[in-house]
């Protein structure tokens, strides 16, 4: 009896349904599927081709998948497109676990992005923080409307290039060029490829997904590697004064032992922190500010807050966000309605897995729907409603261990950069508010807005 019980597979859509569904999926994917996962439960099965991809829904299957059975989910699916420069051999999001994966792991934590070392490159990106706040007066003064999503997007490579390499990529590539280039390389990742599908298709790259990823990491590494070894032989000199960034860092663990990072693994793994941290941070930077625009008694406790706390006009510090409990209940409650990773990073199952009464067969695919549980009626009072305040007086945090809110993962994968996102998203949230007053484009009504949409706004300076 029991045994029947351990081999119940989820249930799910037949592939008719999932045809008839495929192009609602291919364009909301979380949102077909949260529908889709009221009709076959929290666990859901979907068997196309040769791939099995298992989809959760519930708050208790994630906890089983990210916090007991962490070992057994922590390897991920490796789809095709990884091979593209065979990313997919120095890859620290798509390495299985393994003693390179580990030891970017202990680079990330240790160095990267430890408390000591943000510390140390705040001016960094206090830097390009005036900068942006820079842009944005300009624009107010000639009355301009902002596109608040592509501001976002620009200043967070920025920020990221500036405690990468203490440089611009912008100007080596080009402003549009670069978006571009990071923008091709997301959709190519979250692009359904056939190939994944149906394995024999491989050689023929029907698509051209992994040529086209292939031209585009070819462009990014003309940049990245003059950079490098630009550096590499200014350290040979004696008169070399450290940068405080990451690519010191990195390599100056290179040069102590270089079997634990060499100069090809760390552009590797400069593609990977640029493709996983720029637009995850940019869109969370906008969808929060759509949400703050379209909750105007919200949007006034944070000015408050910052108003009484740093003084109106003023720039936020990544010092003052300690202070600043509403804000950072605001960047929780727009993390809960509108996660950046919607439906985490693919895990894989290293072999048949029981959870909540179902068996994760061997090799299938396992994606948590964050969005779905961040919007269950069951899981959160108001649901579909924007209230920060949900948080000011609870201890649920986004460090991955509270199973309702992972926008982060939890576990062994969880994400490595949060702490640098966490800081990104209070500096440039706090000051563009409390520097600016914002309207919506063409005098539009608040209550109006799409929040799907991106966000086009008008700023008007506040003065300190
Ligand atoms: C709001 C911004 C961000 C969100 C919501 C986000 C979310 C995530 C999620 C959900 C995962 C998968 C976790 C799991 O499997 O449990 C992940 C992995 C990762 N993220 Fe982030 N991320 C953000 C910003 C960043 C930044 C700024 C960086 C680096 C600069 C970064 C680097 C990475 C890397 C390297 C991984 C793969 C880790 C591994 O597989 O071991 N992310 N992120």
């Amino acid at each position: 009896r029991s045994r029947k019980l351990n081999y119940k597979l989820p249930p799910g859509p037949s592939i008719l349904t999932i045809i008839r569904n495929s192009l609602e999926l291919y364009k909301k994917p979380q949102q077909t599927m949260a529908k889709l996962a009221k009709v076959y439960g929290p666990i859901m099965r979907f068997k196309i081709g040769q791939a099995t991809t298992i989809i959760i829904s519930s708050t208790d299957a994630t906890k089983e998948i990210l916090q007991t059975h962490d070992t057994l989910f922590a390897d991920r699916t490796n789809p095709d497109i990884t091979t593209a420069y065979n990313h997919n051999n120095y890859s620290l999001v798509f390495l299985p676990v393994s003693p390179l994966w580990q030891e970017l792991r202990k680079i990330c934590h240790g160095n990267l992005f430890s408390t000591k070392t943000l510390d140390s490159s705040q001016d960094l990106r206090r830097k390009k923080l005036h900068e942006l706040l820079g842009d944005i007066r300009q624009s107010s003064l000639k009355g301009e409307t902002v596109d608040v999503g592509r501001a976002a997007f620009m200043a967070c490579i920025n920020f990221l290039s500036y405690t990468f390499v203490s440089e611009d990529f912008v100007p080596s590539v080009g402003d549009g060029e670069y978006k571009h280039i990071v923008g091709t390389l997301l959709k190519a990742t979250g692009t359904p490829n056939l190939v994944d599908y149906f394995p024999m298709l491989r050689m023929f790259d029907p698509q051209g997904i992994r040529r086209h990823t292939t031209d585009y990491i070819d462009k990014l590494f003309d940049v990245l590697d003059p950079l490098i070894e630009n550096r590499m032989k200014m350290r040979r000199e004696n008169d070399y004064a450290t940068n405080n960034d990451m690519l010191d860092i990195l390599l100056e663990i290179s040069e102590r032992s270089s079997e634990k990072i060499h100069k090809k693994q760390i552009k590797h793994l400069f593609l990977d922190l640029l493709v996983a941290g720029t637009d995850t941070t940019a869109y969370g930077l906008e969808r929060t500010m759509s949400e703050l625009m379209h909750n105007p008694e919200a949007m006034a406790k944070a000015k408050k807050e910052l108003a009484e706390t740093i003084g109106v006009g003023k720039v936020v510090e990544e010092s003052d966000v300690a202070r600043l409990p509403y804000l950072q209940a605001v960047i929780k409650e727009s993390l809960r309605m509108h996660p950046p990773a919607p439906m985490l990073l693919p895990r894989r199952a290293k072999r048949d897995v029981q959870v909540c009464g179902y068996t994760i067969p061997q090799g299938a695919q396992v994606l948590i729907n964050e969005w779905a549980i961040g919007r269950n009626p069951q899981v959160w009072d108001n649901a579909h409603v924007f209230s920060p305040e949900r948080f000011l007086h609870s201890d649920i945090d986004i460090k991955g261990r509270h199973f309702k809110l992972t926008p982060f993962g939890s576990g062994r994968r969880i994400c490595p950069g949060s702490p640098l996102a966490i800081r990104m998203l209070h500096l440039m949230l706090g000051s563009l508010i409390n520097c600016f007053h914002w309207k919506l484009e063409n005098n539009m009504d608040p209550k109006d807005m799409d929040l799907d949409q991106s966000l086009r706004a008008i700023p008007i300076p506040l003065l300190a």
